[in-house]
């Protein structure tokens, strides 16, 4: 166990403690349920619980500092606990991130950091930096929805928040990258994160912006309020990458940002911009323009959002100080993350592409791309999402409507929503409603099992949605789920086979 010394005044600065303001230290918990001997448990008051009325609970299993804001809750137990620091701060998510960072002896410091921000690609940039930088022999780790990922493999960290661990979390593994040899850190950066501090304390030699569209307003409420929560990762970043296509933000980040900033577009001239964009079943063919010269790219992906994903990763590479050659050296070695347009490669007579969108944005750039592959009919599954905003769910449709032949509607995480309002929010997005080609199925397996049904030789089933990451949310549980069993299930069934995954 790591015991680390720590002087709260110089850790956390303006903050009124009562008791010992140096403690030997175990561990930082935001759950009193992860409390053990010498852990400092910061009370943090959420959307169900006030982590104040769980001070008892911690001080019983063995903290030795209560950190919260409300002093009356900490007052209670002063007098009973001489040995124990009670310290109140005016924002107990700042706190946990200053001592986390602390507690850890500030690993981020040590590490090439990159801050990946947007409402669509975080992930896929994250994939293609990540392969890119190993590619060339920097060791890099990475921290996304796609997991929690050493220069070697994935590990078995526990990912207690779907993309952007608490802080703890996040400083916990920086210094397993840092004592494992590991040069970079890549991290998707949400802006329920940076709005809830959780990235506080690094200072991102390079942050990234990809794009905003609207998403998360269950969270944030306003489309400024999201905006202003990611604008907050180019306040603590030496360097920025900025997508000139996105009207959502991009301009904000040029006018206020002050450190070296570079730009990229798949539509007009930029820092890093591509022309001429072709794509054939093997993947991408574009002109680069950059620093002043025209270089000719192929690169496994599909879709021209992933060629701007692609500029954003080769750009990230040139900022951390790579040259353009050794960048594009690599470029063959790209790999997208699962179920980013996954093809699935199988002996069904017709082509399956999987992809993770979720967003109406996310569709019409996938629904985009796929016109590119050859087919007769196309057949598309959409999703509502049960734990999001539901504004969002009828403009899934509308991005889909006219564009494909089939249309099957499901819905993906529904927490505690009822599936037929979820679906019902979606059909209502269609002009259409009773069209014989629009189909609902209340489960994601059945849509997908009812998508293959209506597929004949040489069309194409689209599935999207959130179909990856292992889990479905229903009610407050995670559910396990695996898109692949689905799709096996069905052609065992049929007594088809299915290769493995490409
Ligand atoms: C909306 C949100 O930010 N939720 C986070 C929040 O949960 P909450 O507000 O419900 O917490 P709560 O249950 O009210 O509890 C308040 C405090 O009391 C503590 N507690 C509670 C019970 C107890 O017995 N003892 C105790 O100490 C809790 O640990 C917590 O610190 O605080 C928890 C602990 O700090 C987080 O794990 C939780 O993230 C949940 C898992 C989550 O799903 N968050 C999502 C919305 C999220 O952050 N998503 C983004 C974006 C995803 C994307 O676009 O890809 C992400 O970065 O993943
Ligand atoms: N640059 C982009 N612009 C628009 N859509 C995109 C872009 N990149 C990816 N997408 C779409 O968004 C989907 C999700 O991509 P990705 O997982 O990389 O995004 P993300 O920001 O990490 O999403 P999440 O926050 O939900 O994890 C993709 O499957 C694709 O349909």
């Amino acid at each position: 166990m790591t015991i680390t010394p720590l002087h709260f005044p110089e850790c956390l600065g303006k903050c009124t403690i009562t008791g010992p303001s140096l403690q030997q230290v175990s561990s930082i918990v935001y759950d009193s349920r992860e409390a053990t001997n010498g852990s400092v448990f910061i009370c943090i008051k959420g959307e169900h619980h006030d982590g104040h009325l769980f001070i008892e609970q911690a001080l019983g299993r063995g903290a030795k500092a209560i950190v919260g804001t409300d002093s009356k809750h900490l007052n209670r137990y002063t007098p009973y606990d001489n040995d124990v620091s009670f310290i109140t701060v005016h924002d107990s998510k700042e706190a946990l991130a200053r001592l986390s960072t602390a507690f850890y002896n500030s690993p981020a410091d040590q590490l090439s950091t990159v801050g990946i921000t947007g409402t669509n690609g975080k992930t896929t940039v994250t994939s293609y930096i990540y392969s890119m930088l190993n590619a060339l022999s920097f060791r890099t780790g990475s921290i996304g929805t796609a997991g929690i990922w050493t220069d070697q493999k994935k590990t078995k960290f526990k990912q207690t928040v779907p993309t952007t661990p608490e802080a703890p979390d996040i400083h916990h593994v920086l210094n397993h990258f840092q004592e494992n040899g590991v040069q970079g850190a890549l991290l998707e950066s949400t802006s329920i994160a940076l709005d809830q501090k959780r990235l506080g304390g690094i200072e991102f030699n390079v942050a990234v912006h990809t794009n905003l569209t609207p998403e998360h307003l269950e969270f944030h409420k306003t489309m400024d309020d999201y905006r202003k929560a990611k604008m907050k990762l180019f306040k603590q970043a030496g360097k920025a990458i900025v997508n000139l296509d996105d009207k959502g933000m991009a301009q904000g980040i040029i006018d206020t940002f002050d450190g070296a900033l570079v730009t990229y577009s798949v539509t007009a001239m930029a820092d890093f911009e591509a022309t001429e964009i072709h794509f054939s079943d093997k993947g991408t063919f574009f002109n680069l323009h950059a620093l002043g010269s025209i270089y000719k790219v192929e690169a496994p992906i599909y879709g021209k959002y992933n060629v701007s994903n692609l500029l954003a990763a080769v750009a990230s590479c040139y900022q951390l100080g790579f040259s353009l050659k050794e960048v594009l050296s690599v470029i063959s070695k790209v790999k997208s993350p699962e179920g980013r347009f996954q093809i699935v490669d199988n002996h069904a007579p017709y082509q399956i592409v999987l992809d993770y969108a979720h967003t109406p944005d996310a569709l019409s750039h996938v629904l985009q791309a796929v016109k590119e592959i050859p087919y007769k009919k196309l057949i598309v599954m959409i999703t509502g999402v049960g734990l999001r905003d539901p504004r969002k769910r009828p403009l899934m449709a509308r991005e889909v409507e006219g564009l494909a032949d089939e249309i099957v509607v499901s819905v993906d995480q529904p927490g505690f929503a009822d599936r037929e309002v979820v679906v019902n929010d979606v059909l209502k997005g269609f002009a259409e409603t009773y069209t014989n080609h629009i189909h609902s199925r209340l489960y994601r397996e059945q849509a997908i099992h009812h998508a293959f049904d209506l597929a004949e030789s040489g069309d194409l089933v689209l599935l999207t949605g959130i179909g990856f990451g292992g889990y479905q949310i229903i009610g407050d549980e995670k559910v396990p789920y695996s898109e692949f069993e689905v799709i096996d299930q069905y052609f065992s069934s049929k007594k088809t086979t299915l290769k493995e995954p490409v």
